[in-house]
Protein backbone atom coordinates (compact mmCIF):
# COMPACT_ATOMS: atom_id res chain seq x y z
CA UNK A 1 0.00 0.00 0.00
CA UNK A 2 1.64 3.39 -0.96
CA UNK A 3 1.37 6.20 1.57
CA UNK A 4 -0.88 8.65 -0.94
CA UNK A 5 -0.35 11.66 1.41
CA UNK A 6 3.42 11.81 1.34
CA UNK A 7 3.88 12.01 5.33
CA UNK A 8 7.14 11.78 6.50
CA UNK A 9 7.51 10.51 10.30
CA UNK A 10 9.38 7.93 9.88
CA UNK A 11 12.22 7.62 12.58
CA UNK A 12 13.56 4.10 10.78
CA UNK A 13 14.20 6.18 7.96
CA UNK A 14 17.97 5.71 8.18
CA UNK A 15 20.97 3.66 7.24
CA UNK A 16 21.74 0.63 10.12
CA UNK A 17 24.90 1.90 10.34
CA UNK A 18 23.74 5.07 11.74
CA UNK A 19 21.89 2.89 14.41
CA UNK A 20 24.46 0.39 15.08
CA UNK A 21 26.82 3.61 15.91
CA UNK A 22 24.36 5.17 17.74
CA UNK A 23 24.66 2.05 20.02
CA UNK A 24 28.46 2.62 19.64
CA UNK A 25 28.04 5.96 21.17
CA UNK A 26 25.66 5.06 23.66
CA UNK A 27 27.83 2.40 25.16
CA UNK A 28 30.94 4.30 25.32
CA UNK A 29 29.19 7.03 27.17
CA UNK A 30 29.50 9.53 24.52
CA UNK A 31 26.19 9.79 23.08
CA UNK A 32 25.65 13.22 24.17
CA UNK A 33 28.60 14.56 23.64
CA UNK A 34 27.98 17.64 21.58
CA UNK A 35 28.57 17.84 17.75
CA UNK A 36 28.76 19.81 14.54
CA UNK A 37 28.05 18.35 11.39
CA UNK A 38 27.63 20.40 8.26
CA UNK A 39 25.35 19.26 5.13
CA UNK A 40 27.19 20.17 2.06
CA UNK A 41 27.45 18.63 -1.68
CA UNK A 42 30.89 19.06 -3.59
CA UNK A 43 29.64 19.88 -6.99
CA UNK A 44 26.96 21.45 -8.81
CA UNK A 45 23.96 19.32 -11.04
CA UNK A 46 23.86 19.08 -15.26
CA UNK A 47 27.51 20.58 -15.21
CA UNK A 48 25.79 24.24 -13.83
CA UNK A 49 27.08 26.87 -12.63
CA UNK A 50 24.31 27.30 -9.56
CA UNK A 51 22.11 24.78 -7.17
CA UNK A 52 18.75 26.16 -5.98
CA UNK A 53 18.32 24.34 -1.97
CA UNK A 54 15.08 22.99 -1.28
CA UNK A 55 13.53 20.19 0.88
CA UNK A 56 13.65 22.07 3.98
CA UNK A 57 10.51 22.32 4.72
CA UNK A 58 10.33 18.34 4.26
CA UNK A 59 13.27 18.49 6.68
CA UNK A 60 11.09 20.64 9.98
CA UNK A 61 8.39 18.41 8.81
CA UNK A 62 10.34 15.05 10.10
CA UNK A 63 11.58 16.93 12.74
CA UNK A 64 8.71 17.84 14.26
CA UNK A 65 7.56 14.21 14.66
CA UNK A 66 11.10 12.77 15.47
CA UNK A 67 10.12 10.63 18.26
CA UNK A 68 10.51 6.45 18.10
CA UNK A 69 7.21 4.31 18.42
CA UNK A 70 6.90 1.31 20.41
CA UNK A 71 6.80 -0.78 16.76
CA UNK A 72 9.78 0.80 15.94
CA UNK A 73 11.91 -0.30 19.13
CA UNK A 74 9.94 -3.88 19.01
CA UNK A 75 11.95 -3.97 15.49
CA UNK A 76 15.09 -2.54 16.73
CA UNK A 77 14.97 -5.49 19.12
CA UNK A 78 14.21 -7.83 16.55
CA UNK A 79 17.83 -6.82 14.84
CA UNK A 80 20.45 -9.35 15.36
CA UNK A 81 24.26 -9.44 14.73
CA UNK A 82 26.25 -12.39 12.77
CA UNK A 83 26.37 -14.66 15.86
CA UNK A 84 22.32 -14.52 16.22
CA UNK A 85 22.21 -12.65 19.19
CA UNK A 86 20.43 -9.13 19.35
CA UNK A 87 22.17 -6.26 18.23
CA UNK A 88 21.11 -4.01 20.39
CA UNK A 89 20.76 -3.86 24.61
CA UNK A 90 17.35 -3.35 25.76
CA UNK A 91 18.76 -0.68 28.04
CA UNK A 92 19.40 0.74 24.80
CA UNK A 93 15.88 0.99 23.21
CA UNK A 94 14.66 2.95 26.38
CA UNK A 95 16.96 5.42 25.97
CA UNK A 96 15.67 6.22 22.30
CA UNK A 97 12.17 5.47 23.53
CA UNK A 98 12.79 8.45 26.11
CA UNK A 99 14.99 10.56 23.77
CA UNK A 100 13.75 14.07 22.07
CA UNK A 101 14.99 15.77 19.84
CA UNK A 102 17.18 18.15 21.28
CA UNK A 103 19.55 19.59 18.35
CA UNK A 104 20.10 23.21 17.09
CA UNK A 105 19.44 23.69 13.16
CA UNK A 106 20.82 26.14 11.01
CA UNK A 107 19.80 26.01 7.35
CA UNK A 108 19.54 28.71 4.26
CA UNK A 109 16.36 29.39 3.75
CA UNK A 110 14.75 27.19 0.98
CA UNK A 111 14.82 28.75 -2.68
CA UNK A 112 18.16 30.14 -1.76
CA UNK A 113 20.97 29.99 -4.59
CA UNK A 114 23.92 27.79 -3.16
CA UNK A 115 27.63 26.59 -3.86
CA UNK A 116 29.78 23.89 -3.37
CA UNK A 117 31.57 23.20 -0.30
CA UNK A 118 29.16 25.77 1.64
CA UNK A 119 26.80 24.43 4.09
CA UNK A 120 23.21 24.14 3.45
CA UNK A 121 22.18 22.91 7.15
CA UNK A 122 24.40 22.66 9.84
CA UNK A 123 23.47 20.37 12.84
CA UNK A 124 24.31 20.61 16.32
CA UNK A 125 23.66 18.54 19.63
CA UNK A 126 24.11 15.15 21.48
CA UNK A 127 26.77 13.63 18.78
CA UNK A 128 23.99 10.24 18.87
CA UNK A 129 21.22 12.21 17.57
CA UNK A 130 23.33 14.20 14.66
CA UNK A 131 24.46 10.91 13.61
CA UNK A 132 21.05 9.19 13.15
CA UNK A 133 19.72 11.91 11.26
CA UNK A 134 22.58 12.44 8.79
CA UNK A 135 20.45 10.05 6.34
CA UNK A 136 17.46 11.55 6.09
CA UNK A 137 18.28 15.12 6.02
CA UNK A 138 20.70 14.37 2.81
CA UNK A 139 17.52 12.12 1.55
CA UNK A 140 15.31 15.33 1.90
CA UNK A 141 17.57 18.19 0.58
CA UNK A 142 19.92 16.13 -1.96
CA UNK A 143 16.73 15.29 -4.57
CA UNK A 144 14.63 18.20 -3.53
CA UNK A 145 17.19 20.69 -4.45
CA UNK A 146 18.26 18.70 -7.53
CA UNK A 147 14.75 18.85 -8.90
CA UNK A 148 14.52 22.25 -7.90
CA UNK A 149 17.51 23.12 -9.69
CA UNK A 150 16.43 21.25 -12.98
CA UNK A 151 13.69 23.16 -13.31
CA UNK A 152 15.06 26.80 -13.01
CA UNK A 153 17.43 25.39 -15.44
CA UNK A 154 14.40 24.89 -17.59
CA UNK A 155 12.98 28.82 -16.56
CA UNK A 156 15.92 30.27 -17.29
CA UNK A 157 15.92 29.34 -20.56
CA UNK A 158 11.97 30.00 -21.19
CA UNK A 159 11.67 33.19 -19.01
CA UNK A 160 8.09 34.60 -20.61
CA UNK A 161 6.47 31.23 -21.41
CA UNK A 162 4.11 28.67 -18.99
CA UNK A 163 6.02 25.78 -17.68
CA UNK A 164 4.03 22.63 -16.80
CA UNK A 165 5.12 19.63 -14.38
CA UNK A 166 3.88 16.72 -16.43
CA UNK A 167 6.31 14.15 -14.83
CA UNK A 168 3.87 12.27 -12.15
CA UNK A 169 4.09 8.99 -14.77
CA UNK A 170 7.35 8.86 -15.27
CA UNK A 171 8.96 9.67 -11.41
CA UNK A 172 10.84 7.75 -8.51
CA UNK A 173 7.38 6.35 -7.25
CA UNK A 174 4.78 8.50 -5.69
CA UNK A 175 6.73 10.07 -3.03
CA UNK A 176 9.83 10.89 -5.87
CA UNK A 177 6.50 12.23 -7.77
CA UNK A 178 5.20 14.30 -5.51
CA UNK A 179 8.60 15.49 -4.02
CA UNK A 180 9.13 16.72 -7.78
CA UNK A 181 5.78 18.00 -8.44
CA UNK A 182 6.82 20.23 -5.03
CA UNK A 183 10.32 20.70 -6.55
CA UNK A 184 9.59 21.85 -9.67
CA UNK A 185 7.36 24.69 -8.59
CA UNK A 186 9.57 26.37 -6.34
CA UNK A 187 12.32 25.63 -9.39
CA UNK A 188 10.14 28.10 -11.47
CA UNK A 189 7.42 25.88 -13.13
CA UNK A 190 3.92 27.26 -13.34
CA UNK A 191 1.72 23.96 -12.59
CA UNK A 192 2.08 20.30 -12.01
CA UNK A 193 -0.72 17.51 -13.69
CA UNK A 194 -0.33 15.80 -10.17
CA UNK A 195 -3.23 16.27 -8.51
CA UNK A 196 -2.43 15.04 -5.77
CA UNK A 197 0.38 17.37 -5.09
CA UNK A 198 -2.29 20.21 -5.96
CA UNK A 199 -3.98 19.57 -3.15
CA UNK A 200 -1.28 18.78 -0.61
CA UNK A 201 1.40 21.80 -1.41
CA UNK A 202 -1.44 24.12 -3.05
CA UNK A 203 0.06 24.39 -6.43
CA UNK A 204 -1.53 24.97 -9.26
CA UNK A 205 -2.68 22.07 -11.37
CA UNK A 206 -3.34 21.88 -15.01
CA UNK A 207 -3.91 19.89 -18.29
CA UNK A 208 -4.78 19.15 -21.36
CA UNK A 209 -6.08 15.65 -22.33
CA UNK A 210 -4.29 12.03 -23.89
CA UNK A 211 -4.50 10.77 -26.90
CA UNK A 212 -6.56 7.86 -25.77
CA UNK A 213 -9.53 10.56 -25.63
CA UNK A 214 -8.89 10.76 -29.60
CA UNK A 215 -8.64 7.08 -30.48
CA UNK A 216 -12.21 6.20 -28.30
CA UNK A 217 -14.07 8.13 -31.18
CA UNK A 218 -14.63 7.53 -34.35
CA UNK A 219 -12.70 10.82 -35.62
CA UNK A 220 -10.48 13.28 -34.11
CA UNK A 221 -12.94 16.13 -35.19
CA UNK A 222 -15.71 14.25 -33.23
CA UNK A 223 -13.29 13.71 -30.29
CA UNK A 224 -12.21 17.19 -30.10
CA UNK A 225 -16.39 18.89 -30.39
CA UNK A 226 -17.11 16.40 -27.52
CA UNK A 227 -14.69 17.69 -25.24
CA UNK A 228 -15.18 20.82 -25.99
CA UNK A 229 -18.68 20.23 -25.52
CA UNK A 230 -18.19 19.28 -21.78
CA UNK A 231 -14.95 21.07 -21.29
CA UNK A 232 -15.28 23.74 -23.07
CA UNK A 233 -12.99 26.02 -20.65
CA UNK A 234 -10.54 23.55 -20.54
CA UNK A 235 -10.20 23.25 -24.23
CA UNK A 236 -6.31 22.17 -25.29
CA UNK A 237 -6.26 19.94 -28.01
CA UNK A 238 -3.74 17.85 -28.54
CA UNK A 239 -3.56 17.76 -32.34
CA UNK A 240 -0.91 14.90 -33.25
CA UNK A 241 -2.85 11.33 -33.05
CA UNK A 242 -3.09 11.64 -36.48
CA UNK A 243 -2.09 13.78 -39.21
CA UNK A 244 -0.51 17.07 -37.09
CA UNK A 245 -1.65 19.49 -39.55
CA UNK A 246 -4.98 17.90 -39.78
CA UNK A 247 -5.16 17.92 -36.44
CA UNK A 248 -4.74 21.84 -35.91
CA UNK A 249 -7.39 22.63 -38.53
CA UNK A 250 -9.69 19.77 -36.69
CA UNK A 251 -8.91 22.51 -33.57
CA UNK A 252 -9.52 25.66 -35.72
CA UNK A 253 -13.05 24.32 -36.34
CA UNK A 254 -13.85 23.49 -33.18
CA UNK A 255 -12.55 26.73 -31.37
CA UNK A 256 -15.22 28.14 -34.11
CA UNK A 257 -18.02 26.47 -32.62
CA UNK A 258 -16.59 27.30 -29.14
CA UNK A 259 -16.28 30.93 -29.93
CA UNK A 260 -20.29 30.66 -30.72
CA UNK A 261 -20.55 29.48 -27.08
CA UNK A 262 -19.07 32.05 -25.66
CA UNK A 263 -15.56 30.33 -24.89
CA UNK A 264 -12.64 30.16 -26.57
CA UNK A 265 -10.20 27.61 -28.07
CA UNK A 266 -7.36 27.90 -25.15
CA UNK A 267 -4.94 25.72 -26.81
CA UNK A 268 -3.46 22.66 -29.40
CA UNK A 269 -1.20 20.63 -27.54
CA UNK A 270 2.13 19.18 -29.98
CA UNK A 271 3.63 15.81 -28.70
CA UNK A 272 5.78 14.47 -31.59
CA UNK A 273 7.45 15.38 -34.86
CA UNK A 274 9.58 18.58 -35.56
CA UNK A 275 8.15 20.43 -32.58
CA UNK A 276 9.75 23.74 -34.14
CA UNK A 277 8.38 23.42 -37.76
CA UNK A 278 4.82 22.19 -36.55
CA UNK A 279 4.59 24.94 -33.95
CA UNK A 280 5.50 27.57 -36.73
CA UNK A 281 2.92 26.03 -38.64
CA UNK A 282 0.16 25.65 -36.11
CA UNK A 283 1.03 29.06 -35.33
CA UNK A 284 0.25 30.69 -39.16
CA UNK A 285 -2.75 28.68 -39.15
CA UNK A 286 -4.38 29.54 -35.86
CA UNK A 287 -3.27 33.10 -36.73
CA UNK A 288 -5.04 33.19 -40.14
CA UNK A 289 -7.89 31.86 -38.35
CA UNK A 290 -8.00 34.15 -36.08
CA UNK A 291 -6.93 32.35 -32.75
CA UNK A 292 -4.00 34.79 -31.85
CA UNK A 293 -4.50 34.06 -28.38
CA UNK A 294 -4.51 30.17 -28.34
CA UNK A 295 -1.34 29.07 -26.64
CA UNK A 296 0.75 26.48 -28.76
CA UNK A 297 1.82 23.25 -25.76
CA UNK A 298 4.68 21.39 -26.61
CA UNK A 299 5.33 18.22 -25.19
CA UNK A 300 7.79 15.17 -25.93
CA UNK A 301 10.87 14.14 -23.93
CA UNK A 302 11.70 17.53 -23.14
CA UNK A 303 14.34 19.70 -21.64
CA UNK A 304 16.44 23.16 -20.70
CA UNK A 305 18.85 21.86 -23.91
CA UNK A 306 15.60 20.75 -26.09
CA UNK A 307 13.60 24.22 -25.50
CA UNK A 308 16.53 26.61 -25.68
CA UNK A 309 17.62 25.10 -28.91
CA UNK A 310 13.70 24.96 -30.17
CA UNK A 311 13.41 28.80 -29.07
CA UNK A 312 17.01 29.35 -31.35
CA UNK A 313 15.15 27.40 -34.03
CA UNK A 314 12.17 30.20 -33.80
CA UNK A 315 9.63 27.68 -32.29
CA UNK A 316 6.11 29.36 -31.64
CA UNK A 317 5.61 27.21 -28.39
CA UNK A 318 4.42 29.33 -25.33
CA UNK A 319 3.95 26.52 -22.84
CA UNK A 320 5.81 23.67 -22.32
CA UNK A 321 4.56 20.07 -20.45
CA UNK A 322 8.30 18.64 -19.08
CA UNK A 323 7.82 15.30 -17.46
CA UNK A 324 10.53 12.50 -17.53
CA UNK A 325 13.58 14.11 -17.92
CA UNK A 326 12.35 17.03 -15.19
CA UNK A 327 11.15 14.93 -12.56
CA UNK A 328 13.47 11.99 -12.58
CA UNK A 329 16.84 14.61 -12.80
CA UNK A 330 17.39 12.59 -16.12
CA UNK A 331 21.11 13.60 -16.83
CA UNK A 332 22.20 13.38 -13.72
CA UNK A 333 19.64 11.38 -10.90
CA UNK A 334 21.78 12.30 -7.95
CA UNK A 335 23.05 15.70 -5.94
CA UNK A 336 25.92 14.27 -3.70
CA UNK A 337 25.22 16.09 -1.18
CA UNK A 338 27.26 14.87 2.07
CA UNK A 339 27.38 15.15 5.61
CA UNK A 340 30.72 15.12 7.59
CA UNK A 341 31.59 16.19 11.64
CA UNK A 342 33.11 19.35 11.96
CA UNK A 343 33.75 20.17 15.78
CA UNK A 344 33.23 18.10 18.81
CA UNK A 345 32.81 19.19 22.41
CA UNK A 346 36.04 18.15 25.00
CA UNK A 347 35.24 17.69 28.47
CA UNK A 348 37.27 21.02 29.37
CA UNK A 349 34.25 22.71 26.94
CA UNK A 350 36.59 23.68 23.81
CA UNK A 351 35.99 22.75 20.35
CA UNK A 352 38.09 19.89 18.89
CA UNK A 353 37.83 20.26 15.67
CA UNK A 354 37.57 17.55 12.77
CA UNK A 355 38.39 17.12 9.29
CA UNK A 356 38.35 14.19 7.26
CA UNK A 357 41.53 13.45 5.09
CA UNK A 358 41.61 12.70 1.08
CA UNK A 359 43.75 11.89 -1.34
CA UNK A 360 41.38 13.88 -3.42
CA UNK A 361 41.99 17.82 -2.21
CA UNK A 362 38.39 18.06 -3.35
CA UNK A 363 37.05 15.63 -0.88
CA UNK A 364 38.97 17.18 2.28
CA UNK A 365 36.19 18.13 4.72
CA UNK A 366 36.38 21.53 6.13
CA UNK A 367 36.10 22.27 10.32
CA UNK A 368 34.41 24.83 12.13
CA UNK A 369 30.99 25.96 13.51
CA UNK A 370 30.53 26.88 9.89
CA UNK A 371 28.32 29.52 8.61
CA UNK A 372 28.36 31.43 4.89
CA UNK A 373 28.45 35.42 4.50
CA UNK A 374 27.26 35.89 1.17
CA UNK A 375 28.55 39.56 -0.16
CA UNK A 376 27.03 41.29 -2.49
CA UNK A 377 27.38 45.04 -4.41
CA UNK A 378 24.64 46.87 -6.20
CA UNK A 379 25.15 44.34 -9.26
CA UNK A 380 24.48 41.45 -7.45
CA UNK A 381 26.06 38.62 -5.42
CA UNK A 382 29.80 38.96 -5.63
CA UNK A 383 31.16 36.21 -3.46
CA UNK A 384 30.42 33.60 -0.37
CA UNK A 385 33.02 33.15 2.42
CA UNK A 386 32.82 30.48 4.66
CA UNK A 387 33.97 31.05 8.44
CA UNK A 388 34.14 29.40 12.09
CA UNK A 389 31.52 30.85 14.02
CA UNK A 390 33.90 29.99 16.72
CA UNK A 391 36.11 32.64 15.25
CA UNK A 392 34.11 35.34 13.51
CA UNK A 393 35.59 37.56 10.46
CA UNK A 394 36.85 40.91 11.42
CA UNK A 395 35.38 44.01 9.76
CA UNK A 396 37.76 43.65 6.97
CA UNK A 397 37.80 40.09 6.10
CA UNK A 398 40.16 37.92 4.04
CA UNK A 399 38.74 35.09 1.92
CA UNK A 400 41.34 32.54 0.47
CA UNK A 401 40.50 29.66 -2.30
CA UNK A 402 40.94 26.51 -0.39
CA UNK A 403 42.46 25.01 -3.98
CA UNK A 404 44.52 27.87 -4.25
CA UNK A 405 45.97 29.96 -1.36
CA UNK A 406 47.29 32.56 -3.96
CA UNK A 407 43.46 33.90 -4.99
CA UNK A 408 42.63 36.15 -2.26
CA UNK A 409 40.27 38.56 -1.53
CA UNK A 410 39.38 41.23 0.75
CA UNK A 411 36.32 42.17 1.78
CA UNK A 412 35.98 45.45 3.40
CA UNK A 413 33.30 47.54 5.47
CA UNK A 414 32.30 49.06 1.76
CA UNK A 415 30.32 45.63 1.52
CA UNK A 416 27.14 44.45 2.19
CA UNK A 417 26.32 40.83 3.17
CA UNK A 418 24.43 38.47 4.66
CA UNK A 419 24.75 35.38 6.49
CA UNK A 420 22.51 32.68 5.26
CA UNK A 421 22.14 29.92 7.22
CA UNK A 422 19.37 30.57 9.56
CA UNK A 423 18.24 29.22 13.10
CA UNK A 424 15.71 26.68 12.23
CA UNK A 425 15.42 24.48 15.87
CA UNK A 426 17.39 25.91 18.97
CA UNK A 427 17.55 22.73 21.17
CA UNK A 428 14.55 20.56 19.15
CA UNK A 429 12.21 23.27 19.80
CA UNK A 430 11.23 24.95 15.88
CA UNK A 431 12.07 28.70 16.10
CA UNK A 432 11.52 29.53 11.86
CA UNK A 433 8.08 30.43 9.76
CA UNK A 434 7.99 28.48 6.79
CA UNK A 435 7.35 31.22 4.16
CA UNK A 436 4.62 29.51 2.01
CA UNK A 437 5.46 27.53 -1.48
CA UNK A 438 4.55 30.74 -3.42
CA UNK A 439 7.35 32.85 -1.44
CA UNK A 440 9.91 30.59 -1.73
CA UNK A 441 9.50 30.08 -5.86
CA UNK A 442 9.72 34.19 -5.87
CA UNK A 443 12.92 33.93 -3.93
CA UNK A 444 14.33 31.26 -6.36
CA UNK A 445 13.72 34.17 -8.98
CA UNK A 446 15.08 36.89 -7.19
CA UNK A 447 17.74 34.68 -6.40
CA UNK A 448 18.86 33.64 -9.59
CA UNK A 449 18.25 37.82 -10.56
CA UNK A 450 21.45 38.43 -8.21
CA UNK A 451 23.40 36.08 -10.17
CA UNK A 452 26.08 36.97 -13.13
CA UNK A 453 24.86 35.10 -16.27
CA UNK A 454 28.02 33.30 -16.90
CA UNK A 455 26.96 31.36 -14.10
CA UNK A 456 23.73 31.10 -15.37
CA UNK A 457 24.82 29.32 -18.83
CA UNK A 458 23.74 25.86 -19.32
CA UNK A 459 27.41 24.80 -20.51
CA UNK A 460 30.55 25.73 -19.05
CA UNK A 461 29.30 28.21 -16.57
CA UNK A 462 31.37 30.52 -15.15
CA UNK A 463 32.60 29.75 -11.29
CA UNK A 464 31.01 31.79 -8.75
CA UNK A 465 33.91 32.22 -5.78
CA UNK A 466 33.30 30.57 -2.98
CA UNK A 467 36.19 30.47 -0.27
CA UNK A 468 37.25 30.20 3.03
CA UNK A 469 37.99 32.99 5.63
CA UNK A 470 41.32 33.26 6.50
CA UNK A 471 41.30 32.37 9.97
CA UNK A 472 39.52 29.20 8.68
CA UNK A 473 41.45 28.08 5.88
CA UNK A 474 44.74 28.65 8.45
CA UNK A 475 42.67 26.04 10.85
CA UNK A 476 42.26 23.63 8.22
CA UNK A 477 45.80 23.87 6.81
CA UNK A 478 47.04 23.36 10.86
CA UNK A 479 44.69 20.29 10.98
CA UNK A 480 45.83 19.00 7.22
CA UNK A 481 49.41 18.97 8.34
CA UNK A 482 49.22 17.74 11.75
CA UNK A 483 46.91 14.68 10.80
CA UNK A 484 48.96 13.89 7.38
CA UNK A 485 51.97 13.46 10.63
CA UNK A 486 49.94 11.54 12.96
CA UNK A 487 47.49 9.14 11.47
N1 LIG B 1 12.99 20.89 -33.92
C1 LIG B 1 13.49 20.15 -32.95
N2 LIG B 1 14.74 20.40 -32.53
C2 LIG B 1 15.26 19.66 -31.53
N3 LIG B 1 14.64 18.67 -30.91
C3 LIG B 1 13.38 18.40 -31.28
C4 LIG B 1 12.75 19.12 -32.32
N4 LIG B 1 11.51 18.61 -32.47
C5 LIG B 1 11.37 17.62 -31.57
N5 LIG B 1 12.48 17.48 -30.85
C6 LIG B 1 12.78 16.53 -29.78
O1 LIG B 1 13.29 15.40 -30.40
C7 LIG B 1 12.86 14.23 -29.75
C8 LIG B 1 12.02 13.46 -30.78
O2 LIG B 1 11.92 12.19 -30.34
P1 LIG B 1 11.20 11.09 -31.16
O3 LIG B 1 11.79 11.02 -32.52
O4 LIG B 1 11.15 9.89 -30.32
O5 LIG B 1 9.77 11.71 -31.22
P2 LIG B 1 8.70 11.49 -32.29
O6 LIG B 1 8.99 10.33 -33.11
O7 LIG B 1 8.51 12.77 -32.99
O8 LIG B 1 7.44 11.24 -31.34
P3 LIG B 1 6.89 9.92 -30.71
O9 LIG B 1 7.94 8.86 -30.79
O10 LIG B 1 6.59 10.34 -29.28
O11 LIG B 1 5.66 9.65 -31.51
C9 LIG B 1 12.04 14.68 -28.56
O12 LIG B 1 12.86 14.77 -27.43
C10 LIG B 1 11.57 16.05 -29.00
O13 LIG B 1 11.31 16.91 -27.90
O1 LIG C 1 7.68 13.30 -22.46
P1 LIG C 1 7.66 13.74 -21.05
O2 LIG C 1 8.56 14.93 -20.81
O3 LIG C 1 7.91 12.63 -20.08
O4 LIG C 1 6.19 14.34 -20.75
C1 LIG C 1 5.10 13.58 -20.41
C2 LIG C 1 4.63 12.73 -21.56
O5 LIG C 1 3.60 11.95 -21.06
C3 LIG C 1 2.62 11.84 -22.05
O6 LIG C 1 2.99 10.86 -22.95
P2 LIG C 1 2.52 9.35 -22.89
O7 LIG C 1 2.61 8.80 -21.51
O8 LIG C 1 1.19 9.26 -23.52
O9 LIG C 1 3.59 8.64 -23.78
P3 LIG C 1 4.26 9.05 -25.13
O10 LIG C 1 5.70 9.20 -24.75
O11 LIG C 1 4.00 7.92 -26.05
O12 LIG C 1 3.65 10.34 -25.64
C4 LIG C 1 2.66 13.18 -22.73
O13 LIG C 1 2.07 13.13 -23.98
C5 LIG C 1 4.11 13.53 -22.75
O14 LIG C 1 4.71 13.15 -23.95
O1 LIG D 1 -2.21 17.21 -19.21
C1 LIG D 1 -1.41 16.76 -20.03
O2 LIG D 1 -1.36 17.14 -21.20
C2 LIG D 1 -0.43 15.69 -19.62
C3 LIG D 1 -0.39 15.23 -18.34
C4 LIG D 1 0.52 14.26 -17.99
C5 LIG D 1 1.37 13.77 -18.92
N1 LIG D 1 1.32 14.22 -20.17
C6 LIG D 1 0.44 15.17 -20.52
Amino acid sequence: MINPTHEISDSLLTDLYQFTMAYGYWKAGKAEQEAVFNLYFRKHPFGGGFTIACGLSSVIEYLNSYTFQDSDLDYLGTLTGSDGQPLFDKDFLVYLQNMSFQCDIEAVPEGTVVFPNEPMLRIRGPILQCQLLETPLLNLLNFESLVATKAARMRLVAPQDSLLEFGLRRAQGPDGGMTASRAAYVGGFDATSNVSAGKRYGIPVKGTHAHSWVMSFDSELEAFQTYAQYLPANTTLLVDTYNTIQGIKHAILVGNELRKRGHDLAGIRLDSGDLAYLSIEARQLLDAAGFDQTAIVASNDLDEYIIQSLKLQGAKINVWGVGTKLVTAFDQPALGGVFKLAAIRQPDGSWYYTLKLSEQTLKISTPGIQQVRRYFDANGFVADMIYNQENMPESSATMIDPYDFTRQRQFDSSFAWEDLLQPIFKQGIPCYTSPSIHEVRARVQQQLANLHPGIKRLVNPHTYPVGLEAKLFDLKTELILKLREAK
